[in-house]
């Protein structure tokens, strides 16, 4: 997005954009799928950001817990209700799309900037019920969930166990004199902790409990409980629910409890779509007992999207800022530079601008995978279910921590005022973060990962399972160590270099594995005392995956402008670079020492190429200056009267001597006196 009036905008910026190499509106067009999306994009920005009905009178950071939730209730109320009753709003998009971009964290993070109360029940409880409902129950739940009739969420997580699924205490006992299933929290650790929109707003979950039915444990599935009354919204008898308290961000989400007193829901209020209770108590096995666990699926895809858009906007601020800011002389007597020209600045930026293109390819052909699998005649979902659960583990880790970590080093590139809540980095980097913890903890998910690649591996796979597409290379020949320089420092001969490191890295893990075994030692054990060369084989595998998606992706790329196809050819070579100075290409013998100095010699041309470009990029990323929401980040480069204005709407500044001076100041410089 550019200023309106470019006679307002900061000079620096307006001369970065005169030197741009490449059509920006190409590669808007590219991130929005299309130039239809991004018409419906600007229309549905302009209806709700110029809507009174979504300002904030007060700027959120200065309201207490409870006004904040509030005010982003009030909104995300009122974005459904434009959605469901406003025809020109529904002219624009159609429900479903419209309601995808703003309870995503599209346009409605402009709008709901603290958290949005009702994003779980779109994000979460609505794909549960489209995933695991039978159809009779789709027709009776998803319209009126749909209609904002009933507001849900996922309630999964417990205080005592998050990660280990099969670890959670909650139960759902079957009794078939009543035809009921009897839910309890059976301990304190068995409390729900952590749901979104569970405290104060929804008032049913999709409740994840161990299932028992004619005595027997049947492991986690999906019910639906009602929580709070639909009229009075009071909590129900049996139910105790709130809120969790404050927390690093999205603090007005209402992340909830609930602790359950044996409370009785109908048979058919167990989600049956896969596994089934009869009326007698009958357990019907799904054709896998992990579909059940689908709705994270879907989720671990959104997440990569998301975090990509988090590092978008960062990215934004930071370079236009750094075009902006001018600090230091780079040749004394020559006067201050902007900071964007120094190397160390360009090698902080220009990354996560080909992060943002790397995410993007990647999550896409995720996306396509995830439809092929859950679309597909069942037979081939399941035979593909074991690695798209790998790849969306892998790459929502990858993109969880790539994105997180790029945002903090653009908060880092802003220097002081960085830290300012007015830059907008603070919010955008503790909702990033988060993306690393929920939907399965990184850590956690990389050792799914691994473990997925040393089964492959080491032919471990059970009779009929077939190793997936991306994890081939581990079958074929080992590429040639020896192959001439020109040949391994290609695209794709870099992209061989990780499959080498991750075909090494497995061998070493499972030579020590079998010899700790060997030794005595207990198999599980074993494994844990190799998780560390396992986790490194698991990130090996995904960023060659990404290095491979980011090449091919740009190789296919139709139809684009000569200038613009350099610009992501460079970002692209930018990428594998950047990642090549990764100790594993050398240690696995990819790359030699002057392999690493010829590479980072083009590495830092690259760089100064690249700079060039880089507000056009991130005005291409076209993101609205209310989304931005960013004193440092605005199109025009206003970057200083920004900063004033925002700092005068203070609270403390309302008033020249604080009432706190006459209560405590003034008696404590009396007393010294
Ligand atoms: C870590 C695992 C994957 C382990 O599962 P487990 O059943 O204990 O399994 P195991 O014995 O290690 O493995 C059994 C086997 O099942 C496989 N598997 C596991 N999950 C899936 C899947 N989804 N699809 C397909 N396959 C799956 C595993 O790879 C294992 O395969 P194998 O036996 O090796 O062939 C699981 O417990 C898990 O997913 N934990 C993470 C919990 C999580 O993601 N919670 C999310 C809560 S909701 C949330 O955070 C919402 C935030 C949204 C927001 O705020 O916006
Ligand atoms: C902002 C936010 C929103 C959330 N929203 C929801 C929601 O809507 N619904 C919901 O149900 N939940 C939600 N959660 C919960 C979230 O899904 C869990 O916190 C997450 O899955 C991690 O589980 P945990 O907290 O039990 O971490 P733990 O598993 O206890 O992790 C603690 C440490 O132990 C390590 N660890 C754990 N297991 C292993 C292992 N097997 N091997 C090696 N290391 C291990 C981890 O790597 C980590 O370092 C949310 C959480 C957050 C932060």
């Amino acid at each position: 997005m550019k200023p309106a009036a470019e006679n307002v905008c900061n000079p620096d910026l307006l001369k970065e954009r005169a030197h741009c190499r490449f059509i920006p509106e190409e590669i808007t067009h590219f991130l929005d799928n299309g130039s239809e999306n991004t018409k419906l994009r600007h229309k549905l920005e302009e209806y709700f950001l110029n809507n009174p009905l979504f300002d904030d009178d007060i700027p959120p950071d200065y309201l207490s817990h409870s006004e904040r939730y509030s005010n982003e209730l009030r909104k995300s109320c009122a974005m459904v209700q434009c959605f469901l009753n406003d025809p020109t709003v529904q002219n624009i998009a159609g429900q479903m799309e419209g309601v995808r971009m703003l309870m995503g964290n599209g346009l409605g993070s402009a709008i709901t900037k603290d958290g949005n109360p009702l994003a779980l029940h779109y994000v979460m409880f609505l794909p549960a019920l489209i995933s695991q409902a039978s159809q009779e129950q789709m027709a009776y739940w998803i319209g009126r969930a749909w209609a904002g009739q009933i507001i849900g969420t996922y309630a999964q997580t417990e205080l005592g166990h998050g990660s280990f699924l099969r670890g959670l205490e909650t139960t759902a006992t079957y009794d078939p004199d009543s035809e009921e299933f009897v839910l309890h929290s059976p301990t304190i650790t068995s409390i729900k902790w952590w749901p979104g929109g569970l405290g104060k707003t929804a008032n049913h979950a999709v409740v994840m409990a161990q299932l028992y039915t004619e005595g027997k444990c049947w492991g986690p599935h999906a019910f639906i409980v009602q929580l709070r009354d639909l009229d009075t919204h009071a909590s129900l008898p049996g139910i105790s629910v709130g809120e969790i308290g404050p927390r690093l961000g999205t603090n007005s989400q209402d992340n909830g409890f609930l602790r359950l007193h044996h409370v009785r829901i109908p048979r058919l209020h167990m989600l049956m779509q896969h596994a089934q209770v009869t009326k007698s108590g009958e357990y019907v096995q799904p054709a896998s007992s992990k579909l059940t666990y689908g709705t994270m699926v879907f989720v671990r895809v959104a997440i990569c999207f998301d975090a990509g858009r988090q590092l978008q906007r960062a990215v934004t601020i930071a370079t236009r800022y750094s075009a902006v800011r001018r600090q230091s002389e780079l040749v004394p007597g020559e006067g201050e530079v902007q900071v964007l020209d120094y190397q160390t600045q360009q090698h902080k930026l220009l990354p996560q601008l080909a992060t943002v293109f790397a995410v993007t390819f990647s999550a896409r052909r995720l996306w396509e995978t995830y439809n092929s699998v859950t679309h597909g005649p069942k037979e081939a979902q399941l035979a593909l279910l074991p690695e798209l659960h790998v790849l969306s583990c892998g790459l929502k880790a990858a993109c969880a921590s790539d994105c997180s970590l790029g945002c903090d080093v653009c908060r880092l590139a802003c220097g002081g005022h960085g830290y300012l809540a007015s830059s907008n980095l603070p919010r955008i980097v503790t909702a990033t973060t988060a993306t690393q913890t929920y939907e399965g903890e990184n850590t956690v998910m990389w050792l799914q990962v691994a473990r997925y690649l040393l089964k492959v591996y080491s032919d471990g796979l059970e009779s009929g399972e077939e190793a997936g597409p991306s994890v081939q290379f581990l079958r074929e020949p080992r590429p040639d160590l020896t192959a001439p320089s020109h040949a391994r420092l290609t695209n794709y001969g870099l992209v061989m270099g990780w499959r080498v490191a991750v075909v090494a890295l497995l061998q070493e893990a499972q030579q020590e594995l079998q010899r700790r075994v060997a030794a005595g030692q207990q198999p599980d054990r074993a494994r844990d005392a190799c998780s560390l060369t396992l986790v490194d084989a698991a990130q090996c595998y995904i960023r060659g995956h990404m290095c491979c998606q980011f090449v091919a992706g740009v190789d296919e790329l139709q139809g684009l402008s000569a200038g613009t196809t350099l610009v992501l050819q460079q970002l692209c070579r930018l990428y594998l670079l950047y990642h090549a100075s990764s100790s594993h290409l050398l240690r696995h013998g990819w790359l030699s020492g002057a392999d690493v100095s010829q590479l980072e010699a083009e590495y830092r041309a690259l760089l100064t190429e690249l700079r060039q470009d880089a507000v056009a990029l991130v005005d291409s990323f076209d993101i609205h200056d209310r989304i931005l929401n960013s004193t440092l980040g605005a199109a025009d480069g206003r970057v200083y009267d920004r900063l004033y204005e925002e700092a005068l709407k203070s609270p403390l500044n309302q008033q020249d001597v604080p009432d706190a001076f006459n209560k405590y100041l003034r008696p404590l410089l009396k007393s010294s006196l």
